[in-house]
């Protein structure tokens, strides 16, 4: 129902129009309200006034025509006893008879002692009466039964005296809020913190970030200070500042740079002590650290120390909790003045680090920076100059010998040449397959066979499987939970995105790539397709089934694969044990299914058809024993596979590496992607760059198949550990590209397109691999010869592209994206594949 209905019923459009709820709303403090919260709020106004209005029609029907009072009264009475007629007019009443037999005082002449409004309620109740001078009703006041008395003015007050049972008659979490007011006690001290003490105030207020930013700071200056860092900022200011990290290894280094800092809190003050040790901004090197933008809680504690006076704040003691957690040196009574921690922190969780740091390691306890050179200088006997920089220069680097800097770079490139370790290990030729095909035709059920019978899979863990899929009614499942391990795919029996596994023969590592068939999962399919060197496509052979999906996605499968690029397909017509293994039907697949992926661009040589039962597991590694089936004379499965021509790695080209996963949260690897090298090589220590958020990271580990390597290069399908990159900057569709050869993102691009639907200049979604881009055709440059690629005869005048036609169309995309020439395209519209083709 909505408000202005309610509002109608109640028939009190009177009331709104009395309300002033705009210059509510336009007050500051209620700007927050949310459009609903103000119609509650206007409802529960009007329906409280509505309710004054009938208690008053009900208390004046009680008490009767003779009964003089005002309707101020009676409401007053009404709403102090929330609505209640009943204890309403008793209590007029009673006020009636009292205020006939009692006089009137005035409330300046009541003496009231120790009127101190912080701590007592009652001597406060008091002031606020004395102050204002108010006529108060002192025969009331004395009544102990009595616990509202009034002034002459009319206004209502509650006794001071009663306030212990001030609420009772008051439902909780509803009380009237002309009750409320009156008993705020101002607290003595602010708000406490984590460690229930007190903290700044005002401007001085620290973040949460600024303390975690403190708490690091500190410990890693009790890290330098025990002794394995005893480099300085001094030092570093004089070699360092003229770092420029222009070249890989020098990059290396700057997180260890970084972690340099000054020694103590007071040193810290940043506006004096410039830091320059590079850091990386956006993919750009610059001198500021991200720390700087975080107000650094040093400064302010510096601050403090020059000037306690201005930073004089009220100071609580620690918490039972603090000093439960932190131990008797929160015991101590807070103290103030420029010594020692400051007071303010005192029970905060800034003491904390205060204790630490200020009271173990004082911060001239141990020679500074300047001393350790000096020192060196003087002991090797040299001598410093004032202008002789030759001399300077070499005085620094002689005290170089004392500053042990034990951190070792922690990723250090190994500096491989990749390719001749790659030619060295004699690696197996790898190739991945996507197979695709109809909803439920049987892919993952034929590849849960293929890894079962290959023993990649043990039969406990089928047994496992069979056993789950039969508690939930799904046992014809089993073998295709190989592939399909989410939660929802095994409890709705469909897969959903691309299932991953593993397999080698004596010839080759294979990945299979299981791609989901319903029709709307078409972008995962993509995403399994592209990263692809050849396909399986599954036909269902059974009775209608072949014939629906032939006008479904097998047909739009099979077209996808082969614009993204795939020239291979093995067509595996399956569920030939639900046809006693028909070879008539078989052959009738053959026909129709050739036919048409040859009129799609696959050659003939490349298709290559088999008749199978994922199920029984006939011709999948092994040829099928059945009578039934013994018309074929073929290789089983697992040998057409092997037969495929292996994958050409570009390993010359600059690193192209599609992110197909982000994993985050690991402690040793927080931040690791996966995905397929599609060109180039990377090894450990490698700096990379992200597009298109143009962020540098470092490789800290690869892992090939699951293994750690050293090294990795195209082809091989890989989890990349990076560090130094804000994990903001990374999403799947991105491309890792190496430092020197970075793809430049594109806004809008010309593509060759095979259209699958009607196109027209219209709104796409443009897909390779994971990248989902929204983006327009803006333009229809030409309609293309299918064979020479040509513009055809007219075809530069193009309102619309038939479906089957290829054409030349112009795609802007809403955000730069990272494409390259002749790389494969999708554009896809209202959940359809429009067309697909390559970037010219
Ligand atoms: N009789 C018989 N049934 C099969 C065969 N292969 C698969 N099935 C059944 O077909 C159903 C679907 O199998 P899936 O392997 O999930 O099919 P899918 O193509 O992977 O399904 P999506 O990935 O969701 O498109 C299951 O009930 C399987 O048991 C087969 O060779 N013979």
């Amino acid at each position: 129902m909505s408000r202005h209905k309610l509002i109608k019923q109640l028939d009190l459009e009177e009331e709104l129009d009395d309300y002033d709820g705009g210059a509510l709303y336009d007050n500051d403090e209620n700007q927050g309200i949310s459009p609903e919260d103000q119609g509650t709020f206007i409802i529960a106004i009007v329906n409280g006034e509505y309710r004054l209005r009938q208690g008053t029609i009900r208390v004046r029907d009680v008490l009767g025509p003779g009964f003089e009072i005002s309707d101020a009264r009676i409401q007053e009475s009404l709403w102090y006893y929330y609505y209640d007629v009943e204890k309403s007019v008793n209590y007029l009443l009673s006020e009636q008879t009292s205020s006939n037999t009692k006089p009137k005082q005035k409330g300046a002449d009541l003496k009231l002692s120790a009127v101190d409004g912080k701590s007592d309620l009652n001597c406060r109740c008091h002031r606020r009466w004395v102050e204002n001078d108010y006529d108060l009703d002192f025969g009331a006041f004395n009544d102990p039964d009595v616990p509202i008395i009034h002034s002459v003015t009319g206004s209502s007050y509650f006794k001071p005296d009663v306030m212990s049972t001030f609420f009772n008659d008051a439902p909780w979490c509803n009380i009237p809020p002309g009750r409320q007011g009156e008993i705020l006690i101002e607290p003595l001290y602010p708000p406490g913190r984590l460690m229930g003490g007190s903290s700044f105030q005002g401007d001085a207020k620290v973040s949460k970030l600024a303390a975690i930013a403190a708490a690091r700071r500190m410990k890693e200056d009790a890290r330098s200070r025990s002794g394995t860092v005893t480099s300085s900022v001094a030092l570093l200011d004089k070699l360092g500042n003229k770092m420029s990290l222009e070249t890989p290894n020098e990059l290396e280094m700057a997180p260890k740079a970084a972690t340099v800092k000054p020694l103590n809190p007071v040193q810290a003050d940043t506006s004096k002590t410039s830091r320059k040790y590079p850091v990386r901004e956006r993919g750009v090197l610059n001198s500021n650290t991200p720390e700087d933008a975080i107000p650094p809680v040093e400064s302010i504690i510096s601050e403090r120390k020059r000037d306690p006076e201005t930073f004089s704040i009220p100071i609580a003691l620690p918490s039972a909790f603090a000093r439960t957690i932190l131990g008797p040196s929160f015991e101590r009574a807070p103290t103030s003045g420029q010594d020692g921690p400051p007071c303010d922190l005192v029970g905060s969780p800034y003491h904390f680090f205060f204790d630490v740091a200020d009271a173990k390691m004082d911060a001239f306890a141990e020679p500074s920076p300047d001393d350790v050179v000096l020192k060196a200088q003087t002991s090797k006997g040299t001598k410093t100059t004032k202008s002789g920089t030759g001399d300077e220069i070499r005085a620094v680097t002689s005290a170089l010998g004392d500053v042990a800097i034990s951190e070792a770079p922690k990723y250090k490139s190994k500096n491989l040449d990749v390719l001749a370790e790659f030619k060295k290990t004699q690696i197996k030729p790898t190739a991945n397959f996507v197979v695709i095909g109809h909803v439920d035709a049987g892919k993952s059920t034929l590849m849960g066979r293929l890894l079962y019978d290959l023993k990649v899979v043990n039969k406990r863990t089928l047994d496992k499987y069979r056993k789950e899929a039969e508690s939930i009614g799904k046992s014809s499942f089993a073998l295709a939970w190989v592939l399909d391990q989410g939660t929802d795919e095994r409890k709705q029996g469909v897969t959903i995105d691309i299932g991953m596994n593993n397999f080698e023969t004596d010839k080759t590592a294979f990945t299979i790539l299981d791609a989901p068939g319903h029709r709307d999962f078409i972008p995962n399919m993509i995403a399994g397709a592209s990263q692809a060197d050849f396909a399986v496509l599954v036909i269902d052979a059974s009775t209608g089934s072949f014939e629906s999906g032939l006008k479904g996605q097998t047909k739009e499968h099979a077209l996808l694969v082969r614009s993204i690029g795939v020239q291979r397909i093995i067509i595996a017509i399956n569920k030939l044990d639900t046809l006693s293994w028909s070879r008539d039907r078989f052959d009738e697949i053959q026909q129709q299914v050739s036919a048409f992926l040859t009129a799609a661009g696959f050659q003939p040589k490349n298709l290559a058809f088999i008749p199978c039962s994922g199920l029984t597991g006939e011709n999948i590694v092994d040829v099928s024993t059945n009578v039934k089936a013994s018309w074929y004379t073929g290789p089983p499965l697992i040998s057409l596979l092997e037969s495929s021509e292996p994958f050409a790695r570009a390993l010359e080209k600059p690193l192209r590496l599609t992110i197909d996963d982000i994993f985050r949260g690991g402690v040793q690897n927080p931040l690791s992607i996966s995905g397929r090298i599609d060109a180039g090589s990377v090894q450990i220590g490698d700096i990379v760059i992200t597009v298109p958020s143009n962020e540098t990271a470092i490789t800290k580990a690869i892992e090939v198949n699951s293994e750690p390597s050293d090294w990795a290069v195209a082809g091989q399908n890989v989890i990349l550990h990076l560090a130094n990159i804000d994990p903001n900057y990374l999403k799947t569709g991105d491309v890792i590209c190496s430092l020197a050869a970075p793809i430049k993102p594109l806004s809008i691009f010309t593509m060759k397109v095979l259209a699958f639907e009607h196109i027209l200049p219209m709104a796409v979604e443009v897909h390779r691999g994971r990248l989902h881009a929204p983006g327009r055709i803006s333009k229809l440059a030409a309609v293309l010869d299918k064979a020479s690629g040509k513009p055809k005869e007219g075809g530069k005048k193009v309102r619309i592209v038939k479906p089957g036609s290829v054409a030349r169309v112009v795609v802007e995309v809403d955000e730069p994206v990272p494409l390259e020439l002749g790389g494969k395209v999708v554009l896809r519209a209202g959940g359809q594949t429009v067309g697909a083709g390559l970037l010219e």
